[in-house]
């Protein structure tokens, strides 16, 4: 079954194309990178499928639903399709702990006892249990980026998305990231489509590399035929000896 679907989709900001002719089916279970240099439309791609952008043409299915159609119920694509952000996004007044429980008590009704159980669970797969007390700004970056994948996991997702999640991290932090993502990728049946420039995260669990340039999908495969065999398209090999050799 697929999780994610585009048929031939565009997408606009005002005059300026930003999504061309948009093909990509992702399955369920998939983990799926996606690379590019900037300005090539990878975050725009990514916010289509939770709705955060909308687009002007063609077809976009998410879990079965067409976001095209009015009765289509947002908060149901949400509820099923989590978001990870460059910039954590937590919220600043509430401990680490609430942020955790906070939309499963309030989309998903989840008993009380239960929620606070399931947040601790997650909080100690993240290796931050003891934070549970804290205010995000006592955090550092990669230990609220880390609160944030929990915050998302907590919703029981069917897919999550990542915008480029370790772009705005210290060096040092960067493992430990992308360490919890390895951990879900290999352990769960999520779809996960993750915008990185990490390619060793891409090498180890990814099923398929997406490379994009100018709002196009310019090379989609496996992971085998990206690294090992090489992309057959010009630029993605360019880019591809680029960020590794840095
Ligand atoms: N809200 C917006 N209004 C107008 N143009 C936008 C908007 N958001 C993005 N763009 C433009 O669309 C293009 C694609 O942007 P997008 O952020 O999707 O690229 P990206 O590949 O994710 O880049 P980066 O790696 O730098 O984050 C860029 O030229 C950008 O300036």
């Amino acid at each position: 079954m697929s999780m994610i679907e585009f048929h031939d989709v565009e997408k606009y900001y005002g005059d300026y194309h930003a999504l061309h002719d948009i093909n990509l089916t992702i399955d369920n279970g998939e983990t799926v990178v996606l690379i590019g240099p900037s300005g090539s439309g990878k975050s725009t791609l990514i916010r289509t499928i939770n709705g955060l952008e909308t687009i002007q043409k063609g077809q976009l299915i998410v879990n079965g639903q067409d976001l095209a159609e009015k009765k289509t119920d947002m908060n149901r694509i949400r509820k099923n399709v989590g978001m990870v952000f460059q910039h954590f996004n937590l919220y600043a007044n509430k401990t680490i702990l609430e942020n955790i429980m906070l939309s499963p008590r309030l989309v998903l009704k989840r008993p009380e006892e239960e929620n606070k159980k399931f947040a601790m669970e997650l909080l100690d797969r993240v290796g931050l249990a003891d934070q549970a007390p804290k205010l995000p700004a006592q955090l550092s970056g990669g230990q609220q980026q880390r609160i944030a994948i929990a915050r998302s996991l907590a919703m029981k997702p069917k897919a999550l998305l990542f915008d480029e999640p370790t772009s705005a991290l210290d060096p040092e932090m960067i493992d430990d990231v992308l360490n919890v993502m390895k951990d879900i990728a290999r352990d769960s049946d999520m779809t996960m489509l993750v915008v990185t420039h990490e390619m060793g995260f891409a090498r180890e669990v990814a099923n398929r590399v997406i490379f994009m340039a100018d709002g196009q999908i310019l090379e989609d495969d496996s992971k085998e035929k990206f690294f090992d065999g090489q992309p057959s398209n010009d630029r993605a090999r360019q880019f591809l000896s680029k960020i590794i050799t840095h």
